[in-house]
């Protein structure tokens, strides 16, 4: 698949709730997965932690790959790692439509972002909860999406942090509609609103979702929030 079918079939997904794969059954991965494709999933969030970048480790390359023929489902890697630019073939190989990386691990992103993008996948800059908008502004144009921290990476099941509305509406500012955003961390239906009303796409959801009985009840009330309280959109 091209870069811009990629853009195309990530857009018509949107608003889209995408479950972070870090809090599943991981004796039970390919389960979860048709569980979600089944209970109306479209965008699957990959965290991927090298315990260096973030005082945590997760899982890598070799997993994705391992699951990659397994479904059709988007696969968006989020690499909180402090060496993106080293394993970058290993993401491309294993069969990533995007693939979003730190700026503070990458202070100078310009040639990443192209060499994700020159690969026909989507290339998205994250940054933390400090960091300012400021710090990711002069990159906009080089990126396919933007992914807001709102609670500070390495774990799943923290509390959203609130300023997050603050600095998505800042975001949505100054990256224009162009660039697609997401916000990852501490998100479900109590928390999902604020970011909906300050024009966010895309919502990372791990707790939201593992935890509940139901996966699709939960990704359905909180698709609906983001459709009601976020931006519109022709699809
Ligand atoms: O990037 C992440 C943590 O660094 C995760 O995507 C995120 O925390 C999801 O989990 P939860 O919805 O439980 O906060
Ligand atoms: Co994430």
């Amino acid at each position: 698949m091209d870069h811009s079918t990629r853009k195309q079939k990530l857009r018509a997904c949107l608003p889209t709730i995408a479950p972070s794969m870090l809090k599943c059954d991981y004796g039970n991965l390919q389960a979860e997965i048709e569980q979600l494709t089944r209970d109306g999933a479209q965008v699957l969030h990959w965290d991927v932690m090298d315990g260096h970048f973030v005082p945590n480790l997760s899982y890598g390359a070799l997993l994705l790959k391992s699951l990659r023929n397994k479904t059709d489902l988007f696969y968006d890697a989020h690499l909180m790692i402090s060496d993106p630019d080293r394993y970058l073939d290993d993401y491309l190989d294993a069969g990533c439509d995007a693939i979003t990386f730190h700026i503070e691990a990458v202070p100078e992103p310009t040639a990443l972002l192209k060499r994700i993008k020159d690969a026909g996948v989507l290339a998205g800059l994250s940054f933390n909860p400090q960091t300012p908008v400021s710090a990711i502004e002069p990159f906009f144009g080089e990126t396919d999406l933007v992914l807001l921290m709102s609670v500070e990476p390495g774990f799943g099941g923290q509390s959203f942090i609130e300023s997050s509305v603050e600095k998505m509406q800042q975001l949505r500012t100054a990256a224009g509609l162009d660039v697609i955003l997401s916000i990852d961390g501490g998100i479900g239906p109590d928390t999902l609103s604020g970011p909906a009303r300050s024009g966010a796409d895309l919502y990372v959801a791990g707790s939201s979702v593992f935890g509940e009985e139901d996966y699709g009840v939960a990704i359905r009330e909180m698709e609906t929030l983001a459709r009601d309280q976020g931006p519109t959109y022709s699809n």
